[in-house]
């Protein structure tokens, strides 16, 4: 079970572009081994809740704290040194780089084999990048990649790259894996597979936040849910409170949320 300790603490962020607010003091936090859904219609403001934690967007006011400390000023490879690892909504994969290039490029966010090291191939690095590929393979197949290691990249089926896409981030050692829309393109039994993907791994040590559309495979997946709409949380709380919340289903359904109830 999450113990109370949260890893991530959005505090009352407010995120403008010019006269838009994207995100209106939202506040929220990521316990410590939980899978936290974040959902909400198009919009709403998800991915730029992903944006300003992994340093991509600044907030214009608010915090975003990382195991207690405020990571809003830094820069995002120190985010993901810290521990922060994210998936995009349309894959970014080195699509000319075999897979296990793809996975090593991850770790090397973490790598402590300096330059010189590399240059001249010196014991220190050999050693480190044995230990880097043994890693990467176990990497591969908790995510179930089953291609070749040495495939490249671009001749796996979609379903595959995603899998390719979740290892890479993994190779980074996070502490937290942020997914953003990792089933989109999936058929019903991808995302089945997709779902226990995710509990597996949550039970192998990460902690998990999910932006998904699919209802299904958010409430079947995740231990709790945070719900955007216009910017602002409209509501939180385990996915049978969120299934059955009022202003859920009206933002859903675009009808007022008296008409909903
Ligand atoms: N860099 C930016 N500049 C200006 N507006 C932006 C920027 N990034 C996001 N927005 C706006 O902020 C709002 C929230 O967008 P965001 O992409 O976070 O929503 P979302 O919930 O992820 O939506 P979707 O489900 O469609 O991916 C939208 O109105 C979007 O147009």
């Amino acid at each position: 079970m999450p113990d109370a300790t949260p890893l991530l603490e959005v505090d009352n962020v407010t995120i403008r572009f010019g006269g838009l607010t994207a995100l209106d003091q939202v506040t929220f936090d990521i316990k410590q081994g939980e899978i936290l859904g974040l959902i909400g219609p198009n919009g709403a403001g998800k991915t730029t809740c992903f944006n300003v934690m992994t340093g991509v967007y600044q907030a214009t006011s608010g915090q975003v704290r990382f195991a207690g400390a405020p990571i809003g000023k830094l820069k995002r490879h120190r985010i993901t040194r810290l521990g922060i690892a994210r998936t995009f909504q349309n894959i970014r994969l080195f699509k000319s780089m075999t897979v296990l290039e793809n996975v090593m490029v991850g770790a090397d966010a973490h790598s402590k084999v300096g330059f010189f090291d590399a240059l001249l191939r010196t014991p220190r690095h050999r050693r480190t990048e044995a230990e880097s590929v043994a890693r990467a393979k176990e990497l591969l197949r908790l995510v179930g990649v089953k291609a070749r290691p040495d495939e490249i990249a671009a001749n796996l089926s979609y379903g595959e790259q995603r899998r390719l896409e979740i290892a890479r981030a993994l190779a980074t050692s996070p502490k937290l894996l942020c997914l953003d829309e990792p089933a989109a393109g999936f058929n019903p039994a991808e995302k089945l597979e997709l779902t226990n993907l995710i509990k597996k791994i949550r039970d192998a040590g990460y902690t998990v936040l999910l932006i998904e559309h699919d209802m299904r495979l958010v409430m079947g997946a995740v231990d709790r849910i945070v719900v955007l709409e216009f910017g602002r949380k409209i509501a939180e709380g385990t996915p049978a409170e969120i299934r059955d919340n009022p202003a859920v289903i009206a933002a859903y359904l675009g009808v007022d949320e008296e008409d909903a109830s």
